[in-house]
């Protein structure tokens, strides 16, 4: 077995092999672009090499390895072999066997899932620690003698204090973890994981390795995540590129449907109505009843010839194709070819032949009868219509639904209605019955229950020929029409048959925080599995104060005192007071300590939280509980909750708790 200082004369072999495949990129960017063959290869090939050239230019220095295994001399595939594991493969010198294999490899699975239970052919797994990119020390588990611990470089990992954005967990990936992240191409998942178990790291590392494991497939679609909003974008957004992927589209729902700003508000009713999926129906329908059924013939004039479509076989071509299942869009140009067609065979009987210019001039007369009878449809203005004292023609929605999503005053023309966030999500159902979207080859979403009815279709589009990774936690639904169950959910999205899968360890939450956030989720009427916190660590304290912003203000200077980040989270309506309360005392609320609304917490994390004024999170919207649960769960280490008020009262047992 080697010593440290041999390790470290490794660490000099893969600089040195990063430092080739950087040359070699770059000579490759001069040298591809003059010798591919034509233009558009050379093309093709250049944008390629250049865009590895900066790929392994921009990527953050790190570590070049984290692991390595060591197989036994029996092992059928490797006998006695070793691998160092790391984020991205390093290749060997002259052209021999690789320095660092890729943590997505086929053989770097054993670095995940062995045990001293079952050791697959691995009689030593070390894993590394580093302080930068020094290597400090290593651990070895000598699996093939039932060898295996608790790894301290792996506690160290997992409670390490948290400062900025999310860092990818390659390094230490639990088996439970590593079984979704390798998860079949082809495989929808829904993940339902309490805080902190890791579902929004499982999903970044899917979408990784799924991009090395079928590239060419996810090339052309495209892989797509999801989020509930910028801040926590910005949080994921290092992720990815730390394990070399640049090319994963990251926005929000939101983002992803804006084609026209979202400048009103709807009223709660209002909302609910827009959200539900009967909307699906209402929509289809008045779309289609902009079809009318055609009762003259078509008269089409040739030169002195005038050509005649009758009203029967009109109607059975727009009848036809009504009952195809065809977009929209593509509906009315198919109609538009039958009558050419229609004029075409009767020219034909008359002898006369139908060139290229012909049909399209018959096209063109075609057009204006067309206009009336399948007519061109914008969203907005269909959606303007509907919104004027929806017809409903599908009788779908009740008298108070209907009166609710009318325009309490409406605008002039579809030009100039400002749109609410429920009007975008009909607005991309209209166009994606107009026309298919664009979809993608995998998508993640995460925090999914929060998704509506309507926006799991609008999700369910853009996965219709891939697959879905779905994350969520039942119990920090806080929107109006959040998920109370999965089922139902990958229904909507599109994937009924999607397997579901519970994570129950949490890796960020200490055990006593996990606890006093437990004492709410009975009253959240949602069926979740309990959790495991794997940290033994931490701290909690429930202070009742006389003056709010006081309390607030000397909790955070006390967390200032430790190391990492500090998040103050309050309730929407008391951010305001509480960050002038710390700004006028001197704190700065620029650096490492943040006061955030609790309506922008979720799937943050801060080293220290402070929660200010449980009962008035817990007041402030409908789901207010759960928006205080996902509140209580965002410590890494310490929780300080701070109450100038009763608690609410499922969290009424401080003593206990404390
Ligand atoms: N295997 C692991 N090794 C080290 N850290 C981990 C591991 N799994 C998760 N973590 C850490 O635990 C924290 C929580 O992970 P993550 O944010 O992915 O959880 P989540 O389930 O999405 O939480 P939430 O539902 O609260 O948003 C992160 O800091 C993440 O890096």
């Amino acid at each position: 077995m080697e010593t440290l200082d041999d390790e470290r004369r490794y660490v000099e072999r893969c600089t040195a092999g990063l430092r080739r495949m950087l040359d070699g990129a770059r000579n490759n960017v001069i040298v591809g672009e003059t010798v591919a063959g034509d233009r558009y290869s050379a093309e093709r090939l250049g944008r390629h090499l250049k865009s590895l050239a900066k790929e392994l230019s921009e990527e953050p220095e790190g570590p070049p390895f984290f692991g390595r295994l060591d197989f036994g001399a029996g092992s059928a595939e490797h006998p006695g072999r070793s691998y160092h594991i790391g984020r991205r493969h390093i290749t060997g010198e002259h052209g021999g066997p690789p320095v660092v294999i890729d943590w997505r490899a086929p053989v770097s699975r054993a670095f995940y899932r062995a045990s001293a239970r079952d050791p697959q052919d691995v009689a030593v797994r070390r894993r590394f620690g580093w302080s930068g990119t020094t290597l400090t020390g290593f651990e070895d588990e000598r699996l093939a003698q039932g060898e295996e611990g608790e790894s301290k470089i792996l506690a160290a990992e997992i409670e390490r204090p948290r400062v900025g954005p999310m860092r990818d967990i390659v390094a230490t990936i639990q088996p439970e973890q590593d079984d979704l992240v390798r998860a079949d191409v082809d495989t929808s998942i829904c993940v339902q994981g309490a805080p902190g178990t890791g579902k929004t790291a499982v999903g970044l590392h899917r979408a990784a390795y799924l991009l090395y494991a079928h590239r060419h497939r996810l090339e052309r679609g495209g892989v797509l995540v999801l989020g509930p909003n910028r801040a926590f974008l910005g949080y994921i957004s290092a992720v990815l590129p730390a394990l070399g992927e640049m090319d994963v589209e990251q926005t929000t729902l939101a983002g992803l449907l804006a084609t026209v700003p979202v400048a009103a508000a709807d009223t709660e009713a209002a909302a609910m109505v827009k959200h539900d999926a009967r909307m699906a129906q209402v929509l289809r329908e008045a779309l289609y009843a902009r079809i009318s059924r055609p009762l003259e013939p078509v008269v089409v004039p040739d030169g002195s010839y005038r050509w005649r479509v009758y009203e029967n076989e009109l109607r059975r071509i727009v009848d036809d194709t009504r009952r195809e299942s065809i977009p929209y869009g593509v509906g009315r140009e198919r109609v538009k070819a039958r009558i050419v067609a229609a004029v075409r065979d009767q020219a034909e009987t008359r002898g006369q032949t139908a060139n290229a210019a012909w049909l399209r001039q018959i096209g063109r007369a075609v057009t204006p009868y067309l206009d009336a009878v399948w007519p061109n449809v914008k969203p907005e203005e269909l959606l303007h219509d509907l919104l004027l004292g929806p017809e409903d023609v599908a009788g779908v929605l009740t008298d108070a639904e209907r009166a609710a999503i009318t325009w309490a005053k409406p605008p002039r023309s579809f030009k100039s209605a400002k749109w609410s966030a429920a009007d975008l999500v009909l607005l991309d159902e209209i166009a994606c019955l107009i026309e298919r979207p664009r979809g993608y080859g995998h998508v993640i979403v995460d925090e999914a229950q929060d998704l509506s009815p309507m926006e799991c279709r609008a999700v369910a589009r853009r996965s219709a020929h891939g697959s879905l990774t779905v994350l969520g936690d039942l119990a920090q639904g806080t929107t109006p029409w959040a998920a109370t169950s999965w089922p139902e959910r990958m229904e909507l999205l599109g994937k009924p048959d999607g397997e579901i899968i519970a994570l129950t360890t949490g890796f960020r939450v200490p055990a006593v925080v996990v606890e006093l956030a437990n004492t709410l989720l009975a009253a959240l009427q949602v069926e979740v599995p309990e959790t495991r916190s794997y940290r033994s660590d931490g701290r909690l304290r429930v202070t009742p104060v006389t003056a709010l912003a006081k309390g607030v203000v000397a909790a955070a200077r006390e967390a200032l005192g430790f190391e990492g980040s500090i998040g103050v989270i309050a309730a929407d309506a008391d951010v305001e007071t509480l960050t002038s309360a710390l700004w006028d005392e001197g704190l700065d609320i620029a650096g490492r300590l943040s006061v955030l609304p609790a309506s922008m917490a979720k799937g943050l994390e801060y080293d220290h939280v402070v929660v200010a004024e449980p009962a008035a999170i817990a007041e402030a919207e409908r789901r207010g509980l759960n928006r205080l649960y996902v509140a209580l769960t965002r410590a890494v280490s310490r929780l300080d909750v701070v109450h100038a008020r009763p608690l609410p009262p499922p969290l009424s047992h401080p003593a206990e708790a404390a």
